[in-house]
């Protein structure tokens, strides 16, 4: 037995010149959401086609629940994935649909339909047709096929791309259930760093095909937790004076010199203020909201245009 469901190893793929994936080392562990973050042309989807194989890697070992080469392919049946919307008859209604794909793949159990269809929230649409369906609606039912053969591992890629933020919320929804309730191990891809807020309980970057970090939900959440950042000659002195002066107690100590305050946010004068009558030199002082997307792009060296 082992808690870690995916596991891959100097994972590579290279098209002529080009390494989509250039040596990726990711772990997700059982029971996480875990959110696969990048550019459009990152090599997400790439990552995604290798562990579902769908691609033949270039170099490199994936390990799914511990298993390894001949023996992948009996562990990619735990699996279930989702790579861009799957092809459905536009004519056909959600039921027609899945019923069509259960039978192809030889899925059991003609119950499993509806079952599925009622976890993520299809289960009403009665003659409602795929093309009358709105993008949520399709996400969603792309989700029921990957959910068809009970799997305890959900690759999804890029799924709530384009979806209004009540479509965010409604698959956000039903991933934190399949999670909570059937122990749901998830990955999640997706170019949009804040639409994996609230879901996600650890992130692995990516660019240019690189694994720049893999950090948890919480540890992220620290890093970019709103402060005052102030740039003094005397880190010490100055957290000496802010908690005589203004009893600060919540910061820490940086390199660079630099101070991250977590009390007083809306009271940037005031600090600066103490700081200067207390002797310390101040450099400069600035207040940063909480920005998932601004770390992000800190790392990958700001916007960059393709
Ligand atoms: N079949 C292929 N042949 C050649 N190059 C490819 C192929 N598939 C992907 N690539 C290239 O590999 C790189 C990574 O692509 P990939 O689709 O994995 O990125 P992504 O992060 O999923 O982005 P997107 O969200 O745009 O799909 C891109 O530069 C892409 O052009």
């Amino acid at each position: 037995m082992t808690d870690t469901v995916l596991a891959t190893k100097g994972l590579t793929k290279r098209y002529g010149n080009h390494l989509a994936a250039d040596r990726v080392e990711l772990t997700v562990g059982k029971g996480q959401i875990y959110g696969l973050v990048g550019r459009n042309g990152a090599g997400k989807t790439t990552i995604i086609r290798m562990v579902s194989a769908q691609t033949v890697p270039t170099a490199g070992e994936i390990f799914l629940f511990g298993a390894t080469g001949k023996e992948l392919s009996r562990m990619r049946a735990r699996t279930g994935v989702m790579v861009e919307t799957p092809s459905f008859y536009p004519y056909l209604t959600a039921r027609q649909n899945l019923e069509y794909y259960r039978i192809q793949r030889g899925v059991p159990g003609k119950g499993t339909v509806d079952q599925v269809l009622e976890e993520v929230d299809l289960a009403d649409t009665g003659k409602k047709t795929f093309k009358n369906f709105s993008l949520g609606m399709k996400q969603r039912l792309g989700l029921a096929l990957a959910l068809m053969n009970r799997p305890d591992f959900l690759l999804l890629d890029e799924p709530i791309n384009g979806l209004d933020p009540e479509g965010i919320v409604e698959f956000r929804n039903l991933l934190l259930k399949l999670n909570r309730e059937r122990q749901t191990t998830i990955l999640i891809s997706s170019h949009i760093l804040p639409e994996l807020a609230n879901l996600a309980t650890c992130y692995g970057f990516i660019d240019n095909g690189v694994m720049l970090e893999q950090i948890s939900a919480q540890a992220l959440e620290e890093k970019c937790r709103a402060c005052i950042e102030a740039r003094v000659d005397d880190p010490s002195a100055a957290a000496l004076v802010l908690e005589q002066r203004l009893n600060i107690r919540d910061y820490e100590v940086l390199p660079g010199n630099l101070l991250r305050l977590y009390q007083e946010l809306d009271r940037p004068q005031a600090v600066a203020k103490a700081l200067v009558e207390g002797g310390v030199g101040l450099l400069s002082i600035e207040s940063r909201g909480a920005n998932l997307e601004d770390y992000f792009l800190s790392m990958i060296g700001g916007v960059r245009h393709a």
